[in-house]
Order: structure tokens, then sequence, then C-alpha cells
């Protein structure tokens, strides 16, 4: 939960400040299929930073308690599904902050990727970086069209750490992997299907969700233990190794952002965000 100052005129005429509780995420679970949707809602593009990270948590950890049939994890924003790690989170860093951006979005990952009910994402906008990340967590995605999904990490001068590349080659073809990620390609829908990185395009956000409703009915008359358990037999190993390398992995990202010629081009890069979105 992130707090807000919120500015009003009060009765004495005097401007006050007000600290409210803003949710970035939201979680409705439907009565009739027991399914629950998870929505991130910090416009403009679903940034990552730290609070947006904490919400998107306590969400899973919440669906995760209320025995939920399944989970359906998409944004409120209507072009962007997530833009991935904010990047002014890395620019001129706070480094306390820093580090604890990265290990929640460490803790994102590993929940969403290790929780037992299926999982899908209704990709209702472009998902570059951490927003790909989040959505090859899951077990099934559903893509709008004419929109863009990858790691683009080398296109950015960095490298993807193994654990962000993992849900990539649980999907991908190793040889498809390798190459998308050392391009750091972001493909199109059309491509994205084509490659078997989406399972399914839809024309708006109402029929990804419905058909991303329908692959968790697929298991309804599976037993949901030997599901869970089956689930957990095919991604247990991934995340052995992601707590053998996560405090290291910290360590590492910190440095990474923190050299001189990362902060030069991460300045670079926002400018030149900043100007796309001017001119647009
Ligand atoms: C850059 C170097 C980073 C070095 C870091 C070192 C180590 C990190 C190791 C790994 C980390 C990987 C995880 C990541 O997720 S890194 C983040 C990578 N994300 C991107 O490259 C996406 C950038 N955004 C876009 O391509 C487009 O915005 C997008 C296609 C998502 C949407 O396009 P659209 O046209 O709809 O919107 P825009 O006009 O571009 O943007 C609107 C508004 O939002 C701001 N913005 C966009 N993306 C981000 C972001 N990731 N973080 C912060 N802010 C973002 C953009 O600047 C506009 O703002 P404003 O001008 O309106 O104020």
């Amino acid at each position: 939960m992130s707090s807000r100052l919120l500015s009003f005129v009060g009765r004495t005429g005097r401007r006050r400040l007000m600290s409210t509780a803003i949710k970035l995420t939201t979680v409705e679970v439907n009565d009739k299929t027991g399914i629950a949707t998870l929505t991130m809602c910090r416009p403009p593009v679903n940034g990552q930073n730290l609070e947006l990270l904490l919400d998107i948590k306590s969400s899973i950890n919440e669906i995760k308690n209320n025995n939920s049939r399944g989970l359906i994890i998409t944004s409120a924003s209507p072009k962007v599904f997530s833009a991935g790690l904010d990047i002014l989170e890395m620019y001129k860093p706070d480094q306390q902050r820093l580090r604890a951006v990265w290990t929640e979005l460490q803790n994102v990952w590993c929940d969403l990727y290790g929780i037992s009910v299926p999982t899908a994402a209704a990709i209702n906008g472009h998902a570059p970086a951490g927003g790909c990340l989040l959505a090859t967590a899951c077990e099934y995605r559903v893509m709008v069209p004419n929109c863009i999904i990858g790691l683009n990490e080398t296109q950015l001068g960095i490298i993807a750490p193994k654990w962000l590349v993992s849900g990539y080659l649980n999907i991908l073809p190793k040889r498809v992997a390798e190459r998308a990620l050392t391009q750091g390609r972001l493909f199109t829908t059309d491509e994205a299907l084509q490659e078997g990185l989406i399972d399914e395009i839809a024309n708006s956000k109402e029929e990804a969700v419905d058909k991303c409703v329908a692959f968790i009915g697929t298991f309804a008359k599976v037993n949901p233990v030997a599901r869970a358990l089956t689930k957990q037999q095919f991604r247990a190993d991934n995340l052995r190794q992601f707590h053998k390398e996560r405090e290291q992995d910290v360590d590492d990202f910190l440095s990474l952002v923190n050299r001189p010629e990362v902060q030069k081009g991460i300045g670079i890069y926002l400018e030149g965000l900043k100007k796309k979105a001017n001119k647009q």
C-alpha cells in the first residue's frame, strides 16, 4: 500500500495535506468461478516501483489465502500491461530503496511463479522486460493485438539474471530463447503467438480475461493437490537455484546500476522515453 499526500482547502481556507493509503492493485474474486483477478493500477504504464511491487506481492498472498481456484493478472491501463521496472527507481537511486525494489521484484516473481493455483496473464497491452517477467511466470498467456512483449535487457546494455530468464525458458525452445535474449528482441503479438511466447490472441481485455477463465476451467476436474504437486515438480529446480543466488543477485544488481556508465545510459534512456511521449 502506498501513501499519497492529498492537498485540499479546509474550512478556514487553508490548504491542508492529508496522507491517504492508495492501493496500486485490486483483487476481485468471481463468485461463480472462484477465480481471482489481480489488476495492476499504477498509471500510466504500471511502472514497477517499490509500492506497486509490494502491492502485487500482498495481492498474490491474499489470493493464496482466500481459496481462489485460480489467478488472472491484468492491467487497468488501456494500452500497457506493464512497462517493467520503473526506471526512475534506478536513476540516481537511494541505495536502500534500490535494494528493496530488486528484492521485491524477486519476491513477486517467486510468489507468482511458485503459487499452486492455475495462473494466467490477460496481457491487455505492451509487456516489455519486467512486464514480460510477470506474464511468463504464469502458466498461460492471452494478449491483445498490436502490442510488444519480450526481454529487451541486452538492448539496454544489461544482462537479465537467470531467474528472470527462466520463465522464458519454460515456454520457448532454448534456441529461440537464446536468440531473442541476445538480440533483446521485443515480439509483436503475432510473432509472440507464432513462437509460442503467448498462447492465444484476444481482441479486447474482456475477451482475454474470458480466455484465461476458460484455461483455468480446464483444471476443474483435476485433483488440485495432484495438479499443484505436478506444477511444483516442473518449477522446483528454477526456484531452488533462485533461492541459492538471490542475495548475490541483489548485490550484482546494485553494483551494475551504480556504475557511472550505466547511470549515464539510464539518464539518456529516460530522456528518450520522455521525448517520445511528448511527441505523441
Ligand atoms: C535503461 C537501463 C536500465 C539499466 C538497469 C540496470 C540493471 C537492471 C537489470 C535488469 C532489469 C530489468 C527489468 C526491467 O524491467 S528494466 C525496464 C525496461 N522497460 C522498458 O524498457 C520499457 C520502456 N517503455 C516503453 O517502451 C513504452 O513506454 C511502452 C511500450 C511500455 C508504452 O508505450 P506508450 O507509447 O504507451 O507510452 P510512453 O509514451 O512511452 O510512456 C508514457 C509515460 O510513461 C513513462 N515510462 C514508460 N516506461 C517507463 C518505465 N519503465 N519506467 C518509468 N517510466 C516509464 C514515459 O517516460 C512516459 O512518461 P511521461 O513523459 O508521460 O512523464
